[in-house]
């Protein structure tokens, strides 16, 4: 079984993943990795820590001449803006950040809830999501995720191959599939800046190259709709999960719903295993199942808690209304936030990959991928 675990507070020393069940035998270039956390950094409407920080990877345990050795992997990101010991608390907490329940929860402070709540912890966990796909490579499984809206405003995608597309995503400063929207749209997030306010936004990700049968329909626990949407959704400041259709599907008849089934020969040898769908609004899964198409999944990601121009709060020592606290803060994170989503669906999939053809080692599960397609175009 893989998992990961993720320690580490935000102004703290450093940030952990601990990556548990991952195959011996898959060469892991750090470099790439890097490169996932610079996008994490990045996207237009970050705030002041992103100049301070230039997260790199320091992959601690459980690999040897750049191999994997199916022991775990300890991954480590460091904090430059380590400060907690020298923080005060926060005295109002934030609407929409976990500041009041948690500090009623556990009876303490604020600060000792915003440290582990915040989204500074995503770093390992792109970091784990990161390893995660130089697995999911040898099984020519992809990736990729994009913004396809921000604070209302579409970014409706231009066509394209993947290629093509992972062009235009990485020339724009918003991580979207249409560069002509970047100028409007960055001006609507200076606006929110000015006005003290902060935006949100959708994300979609796509994985392309999937097998049939990663996940199943035989336990609640397994299904890999049910384990993505977990994924996703516990991402920080995420409040809504859609695969293919999604909500839109609960509005139609079924004829306008469901993806019928064809057969072409010709694409017997591809992951499809010639079983085509002429559309996929499924999203690649049937009953907690990949389908042999693309899983396409959706994330609507809620505006950031901390304004600049405070909402009404609460003094917590003296239960007198104040605005709530301020530091500093990010105005629209709905880029890196893509990242971050792209990364913990990469890191689900490599699960449901590990489960269905073994966990021991990579050649060995490339055997088993061989033997399951070969029975599977036979059935
Ligand atoms: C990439 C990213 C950056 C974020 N930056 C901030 C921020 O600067 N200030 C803030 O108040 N919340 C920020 N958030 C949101 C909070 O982490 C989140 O709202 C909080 O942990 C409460 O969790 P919830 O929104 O899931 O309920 C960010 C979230 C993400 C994904
Ligand atoms: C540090 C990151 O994001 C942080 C997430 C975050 C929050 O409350 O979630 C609050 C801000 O922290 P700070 O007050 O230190 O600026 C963001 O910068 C990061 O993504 O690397």
């Amino acid at each position: 079984m893989l998992r990961y675990w993720t320690a580490g507070e935000s102004h703290g020393k450093t940030l952990i993943a601990l990556v548990d069940g991952f195959p011996a035998g898959v060469t892991i270039d750090t470099d790439v990795i890097d490169v996932e956390l610079k996008r994490r950094q990045g996207g237009y409407g970050r705030g002041g820590r992103q100049r301070i920080e230039t997260d790199k990877v320091d992959v601690r345990t459980g690999v040897w001449h750049g191999m994997t050795l199916g022991s775990p992997i300890a991954l480590e990101v460091v904090n430059r803006d380590y400060k907690l010991e020298r923080l005060d608390d926060l005295p109002r907490p934030r609407p929409g950040h976990g500041d009041l329940t948690g500090a009623i929860k556990f009876l303490g402070s604020i600060r000792g809830i915003l440290e582990r709540a915040s989204a500074r912890e995503t770093a390992v966990r792109v970091a784990a999501g990161a390893l995660a796909k130089q697995l999911l490579s040898a099984f020519d499984i992809t990736v990729f995720g994009y913004v396809t809206e921000v604070g209302g405003e579409e970014i409706k995608p231009v066509e394209g191959t993947l290629d093509e597309l992972r062009a235009i995503r990485d020339k724009s400063e918003l991580y979207g599939l249409n560069l002509e929207r970047d100028p409007a749209i960055k001006a609507l997030i200076d606006r929110a800046g000015k006005d003290g306010d902060t935006l949100g936004g959708i994300i979609e990700v796509r994985v392309d190259g999937v097998p049939f049968g990663l996940g199943t329909h035989a336990q609640w626990d397994r299904k890999l709709d049910g384990r993505l949407a977990q994924a996703v959704m516990a991402v920080q400041a995420i409040k809504g999960v859609e695969i293919g259709m999604g909500f839109e599907a609960a509005r139609r008849p079924g004829s306008q719903v469901h993806d019928p089934i064809h057969y072409d020969a010709s694409k017997k040898e591809t992951s499809s295993l010639g079983y085509t769908r002429p559309t996929n609004n499924a999203g690649g899964l049937e009953a907690g199942m990949t389908n042999g198409q693309p899983i396409v999944i959706r994330a609507a990601k809620k505006p950031i808690s901390t304004l600049a121009k405070p909402l009404e709060s609460i003094n917590l020592d003296t239960k007198e209304p104040e605005e709530a606290s301020y530091e500093r803060s990010d105005v629209c994170a709905i880029s890196a936030a893509s990242v971050i989503v792209e990364n913990v669906v990469a890191f689900e999939v490599a699960c449901a990959v590990v489960d269905k053809f073994g966990g021991d080692n990579l050649p060995e599960m490339l055997g088993r991928y061989e033997l399951f397609l070969k029975m599977a175009r036979d059935r």
